[in-house]
Formats: structure tokens, sequence, C-alpha cells
């Protein structure tokens, strides 16, 4: 998952990066890799930052001048195609035509058919493993097509329309053409969130456009009317006026329920749901399963335990459902991410034990009723578990708020291979003992269900591919599967900093570090020069101009 950022002020002259800063700090959970910005100043030229590392790292207050104008792209990036090279972060940049800036959330699954396409058709070189440099290539494939000097938002419209003809797969995007405006779209299916908001200062004077994966960004930088982009709808703004289209409107609306579950922060509203309202469901459906279960089992517990962070607010409900006491047993280290979207299995099992601490007086001779968000890799429980027994719990169950995840992500998660899943080919009882857990629950998929569509029930359909293997795009089948599978686990064993690496150490991917590692085989960005800085001279360079 990535988060994606577009700003248009009203003033052309106007510091759009210190706005875009803020508002990527508030969508860090969606992507902790690589951050990037790329404002367009009053002459129509660009300015870039990005590097690997989170946005407090990558940015500083001397970076960010370096970043003029009144319109930027920004970006958060979590890898599910290609590697977490520093070439692959975003936003993308290319000059034909037009000047174009573009950030993607979500993932392409007809890559191999668009690569050859940009090759043999297009004649469009391609730098990277990123998806999202397809993507942008098409994009500019289709505005070149018109072949006039200067476009218009009929010429963009055409473009968008058939790039969603052409690609497969999800993607949500903000994209900027130099001097022009800011523009944003989202795949026919509607998998990826993005939704825009405006700011009049003073109420009726001119307006600030904002784009962004999540509504808690407008919320904080005072921009209000926030809207979703609609699946299959493209957006520009330029400071003359707003203009959409709806350029796919009859595939089905399906977002990503895991948005809902775990991705999107809880002071969000998506599609028109709370996600908050929504995790509070999910801990009110889930009650009703355990107080079965426990019945059913003869079992009783003491005490209800969140795993922090994302499972409290579900937790709470849950707890209070149950009549059952809620403890924060586990004492979270504010200054460790989240581990789920770390690369590599063992930073991801290290970083736990670092995140997360248990606090004896909670566990001792207590039968504990653990509560999360879902069981994916199953990382987090295992350590978790351990560690309530190791200080002293009589009995450890497992709620889980999500199903079973059985089957890969193909559309923005990085879950590329079943094999990796614990659920994978194991029953109930037998994921409970691959986690050392003596019971696991797990909610049902209708119940995940209804937690999100109660409160919108205009939304029909979600994407649920990782519990049901079923694929709302189509074009995913066992070939394409096994093809992604391989590829992926080659692309770990042939790059340093790619996505699944066991060897990829949490201190060769600290914080800001943003070059190559010691003999990687890693792509340059084109527009960087190594050698001559420093890191933090590399950070701090305006790149494209
Ligand atoms: O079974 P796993 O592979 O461990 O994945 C699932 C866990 O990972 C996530 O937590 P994470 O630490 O990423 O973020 P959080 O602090 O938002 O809960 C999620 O909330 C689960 O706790
Ligand atoms: N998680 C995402 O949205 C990733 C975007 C894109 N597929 C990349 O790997 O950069
Ligand atoms: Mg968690």
């Amino acid at each position: 998952m990535c988060g994606i950022l577009g700003l248009l002020l009203h003033n052309f002259e106007g510091e759009a990066a210190s706005e875009i800063c803020e508002g990527l700090s508030l969508l860090q959970h969606r992507g902790q890799d690589a951050c990037g910005i790329v404002t367009c100043g009053a002459k129509g030229r660009f300015f870039q930052c990005k590097a690997n590392g989170m946005v407090r790292d990558v940015f500083d207050a001397k970076s960010l001048s370096t970043l003029s104008g009144g319109m930027g792209v920004g970006h958060v990036r979590y890898p599910t195609a290609g590697s977490s090279a520093y070439a692959e972060a975003q936003p993308f940049y290319v000059n034909s035509p037009y000047g174009i800036v573009f950030a993607h959330n979500g993932n392409l699954i007809n890559t191999r058919e668009l690569k050859a396409f940009l090759d043999a058709d297009a004649h469009r070189h391609i730098n990277t493993d990123s998806d999202s440099e397809l993507l942008l290539n098409v994009f500019a494939n289709n505005l070149q097509k018109t072949g006039k000097f200067r476009i218009n938002e009929e010429d963009i419209f055409t473009a968008i329309g058939g790039l969603m003809v052409q690609v497969k797969g999800a993607y949500a995007c903000v994209a900027m053409l130099a001097g022009f405006g800011i523009i944003a779209f989202r795949d026919p299916n509607g998998i990826r969130p993005v939704g825009m908001a405006a700011r009049r200062r003073p109420i009726t004077g001119p307006t600030d456009y904002l784009f962004s994966s999540e509504s808690v960004v407008a919320d904080a930088s005072g921009f209000s009317d926030w809207e979703d982009v609609k699946p299959g709808e493209a957006i520009i703004i330029t400071r003359e006026r707003v203009t959409r289209r709806h350029l796919m409107p009859s595939a089905t609306f399906a977002p990503d329920i895991f948005e809902y579950v775990y991705f999107a922060r809880p002071d969000s509203v998506l599609d028109g749901v709370s996600v908050y309202r929504s995790r509070m469901a999910m801990g009110e459906m889930l009650a009703e399963n355990v107080k079965r279960v426990l019945a059913a089992e003869n079992l009783e517990v003491d005490v209800v335990i969140p795993v922090p962070d994302t499972s409290r607010v579900a937790a709470l409900e849950l707890a209070q459902r149950l009549k059952i006491p809620y403890r924060e047993g586990f004492v979270k280290n504010r200054y460790v991410g989240r581990t789920f979207i770390m690369p590599g299995q063992q930073t991801r099992s290290k970083n736990v034990r670092k995140k997360l601490n248990a606090m004896a007086l909670e566990f001792v001779n207590k039968a504990v009723l653990l509560v999360d968000d879902s069981i994916v890799r199953g990382t987090t429980s295992k350590e978790i578990i351990q560690m309530a027994k190791d200080v002293g719990a009589k009995k450890v169950i497992v709620a889980s708020c999500a199903p079973p995840i059985r089957h890969s992500n193909v559309y923005g998660i990085d879950m590329p291979s079943p094999a990796e899943l614990v659920a994978y080919g194991r029953t109930t009882p037998e994921i409970a003992e691959a986690i050392g857990a003596d019971l696991v629950i797990f909610q049902t998929l209708p119940d995940l269900i209804a937690s999100v569509q109660q409160f919108n029930p205009s939304l029909k359909a979600f994407d649920c591919s990782v519990f049901s293997g079923e694929y709302v795009t189509g074009g995913v089948n066992e070939e394409y599967l096994s093809r992604i599978d391989t590829m992926r686990s080659e692309n770990a064993k042939r790059k340093v900093g790619s996505v699944v690496p066991d060897r990829v150490e949490a201190a060769e991917m600290a914080p800001g570090r943003n070059g190559p590692l010691n003999g990687a085989d890693e792509t340059i960005g084109l527009y960087n020069s190594w050698t001559a800085m420093s890191p933090n001279e590399r950070a701090n360079r305006a790149i494209v101009s």
C-alpha cells in the first residue's frame, strides 16, 4: 500500500512542499520504505526530492526550501512490484510529453503485456521493474498521441480513458502536468482509495485543492468538502477550474476491504465509511463468534488484550460486548513503525519484539484473549503469544477481526506467495498450533463484509481476494499467480533491497538510507548522482530542475 497526495495552491508562487510533507507524514502508515515530493514552480519547472526512508528522515527545512512552487505531488512507498530500490521511489517523472510527474498506489496485473507494448509499439524506455513506471508511460504515450502543442482537459480524459482499457489491476493515481495542473484517477473497480477536498480562505475567496489517499490529510490541513474519486473517474484541477469525468462507469465498484481491516487510519473516512466505526463493528461481530466458540469449548477468559496498534478499536468494543475487562497488556514503542509492511521476514520478526513489550502483571496466571485485526504471515502472533507465555499467561486465545488469509494479494499489498501465509493449507486448529495459541477464533467473511457495508449500503461488493481467492478484475489465474510468486522470490535472491529478502537486515534498511548497498545490483535513479554527494546532500538536492 502506498500513500499518494497532490496539492494545488491558488497562489502560483505559494510553497506547496511543506504542506505536502505534513500530509505525507499523515499517510506514513501506508508506506515506510521511501517517500518523495515533486513540486512545480511558477515557470513550469519541476523540483524533486525523494529517498528511501520515512518522511521525517528524508525531508527537513533545507530540503523543503529547495522545492519551490504552489503545486506538487507526494508519495510514500510500500513496494509491491520490483524492489525497494531507491530508483523505484516515487513520484516518477517523464519529460515527454509536456512534463509529467506521477504517483501510484496499487499494483498492476498485466505488466508483461504493458512492457511489451511500451517497447514494441510505443518505443518508450523503461528503466526499472516498477509497475508504476509502466503506468506512467502508458499515460504519457496516450497523451503523446494527441500530437498537440498544448493540451486541454478533453485530451487528458481521452488519455486516461485509453489507459483504463489497456491497464489491468489496482491503481489510484495522482499526476501533475508542468504548468497545467494536477490530476487524480482511480481504477474502474475503485480498489484503492483516493479523494479530493477544497479549502477556501476566506470562505468565498480563492481555493486550494487537495488529492489524498485518505481523508485524514484533509481534516488535518483545514480542507473540507471531502469527496472520493469515483471508480473509473478522473478529476483534473487547474487554476481556472475543476473538471471531472466518469470514463469507465460500468465496472463493479469493489474497494479493498483490507483497507478497513488494517491499512487505513481509523480517523479516515473511505468511500463513505468511517474506518473507526467499521473497526468497532468488527469488534462487535467478532464478540458474537468468540462467545459461541468459548461456550462450545467450555472455556472462559479473564481479560481481553489488544495487539497494538490497529486492533485497539475492535478489541475495546469486543471486550465491552463480552463484559470482560480490557487491558493494555502490550506496551508499544512509539518509535517503531508498522511491522507488516517492513521488508524481510527477519526484520519483521525482530521488530515485533522491539515494538511490543508484555507487562507481566496483566498476564500472570490469566487466560488471556489477544485480539488482532488480522493474522497474515503469523509473525506478530507467534512472537506475542510466546511473550504472553513467557510472562506467565495460563492460556492464550487469539481472535482475529479478519478471516483466515489464504490467497495472494495482487492489488497493492505485499502478499505475493500463499506459502508465506500462516493460514495457507492449514485448518483453524493447525493455525493455532503453528502460532502457538491454545485456540484461534476468526471473523467470518460475511460478518467482516457486514461490518463495513452497514455504514454505506450502496457499496455492493468488496475486493476480498485474500480471503476468498476471487479476483474482481479478472485476469488472475493459476499461471499468473505462480509467475508472480516465482518472480518475487527471484527478485529477492537477485537484489538486495528487494521486497522479500531475508538478508535485508534492519541496519541496512535504516531510515534515511538512500544509497545502494555494497555490492548490490541496484538501478540508480536517472536524475541523481550518488558518488559526489553525502546522503544528506542527496536528499537535500532539487534533482529534476
Ligand atoms: O501476521 P502478520 O504477518 O504479523 O501480520 C499481521 C499483523 O501486522 C499488522 O501490524 P503492524 O505491526 O504492521 O501495524 P499496527 O501497529 O498498525 O498494528 C497487523 O495489525 C497485525 O498485527
Ligand atoms: N503499495 C503500493 O501501492 C505500491 C505501488 C507500486 N506497485 C510500487 O511497488 O511502487
Ligand atoms: Mg498490528
